[in-house]
């Protein structure tokens, strides 16, 4: 069974939100907000839970933009991540234990130091276009093969 995590990009206007994962899976890496979803809880209740706990950000209204999944070599577990996007939102942006957030430019985000994935369908989700992609990753910087495709609804 996969494992079902959660993925929230904040933008407002032309910036966007992202973290600075402090421990765990992906620490130092700069991601939107998520984490995994509790057996109580729809995906998208787990997605807004998350992104209140690692950002002090409130958001009734996510949009499912993407789904996402990875394979890691010698691993059985595979991750399936459900992405969401919202522009309305409320409260104070705050670093809490996970994250350090920080607002980024689109024209200049920090793919060097995010996982290898997001320089691939971070340019569909820009231009508004929702999308499913299957990424088989060697070790957590090197991907093996993928796909990636333009999608009209999720
Ligand atoms: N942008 C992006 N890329 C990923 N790539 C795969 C790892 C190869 C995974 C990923 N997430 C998986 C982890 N998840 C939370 C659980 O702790 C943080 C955030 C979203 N987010």
């Amino acid at each position: 069974m996969n494992k079902i995590l959660t993925l929230v990009l904040v933008r407002d206007g032309k910036r966007i939100l992202l973290g600075m994962k402090k421990r765990g899976f992906g620490e130092g890496r700069w991601n939107g907000f998520g984490g995994k979803v509790e057996k109580q809880e729809t995906i998208i209740d787990g997605a807004k839970r998350e992104l209140r706990e690692e950002c002090g950000l409130v958001s009734n209204i996510l949009e499912k933009i993407g789904l996402l999944k990875f394979e890691f070599v010698g691993d059985p577990q595979l991750l399936e991540v459900h992405v969401f996007t919202t522009e309305q939102f409320t409260g104070a942006v705050e670093e809490s234990s996970e994250m350090r957030p920080e607002w980024f430019d689109t024209t200049n985000i920090p793919f060097d130091k995010m996982w290898p994935d997001d320089k691939l369908w971070f340019p569909l989700y820009l231009k508004g276009q929702k999308f499913s992609g299957y990424f088989l990753f060697q070790g957590h910087d090197n991907i093996l093969k993928y796909t990636l495709d333009e999608v009209d609804d999720l």
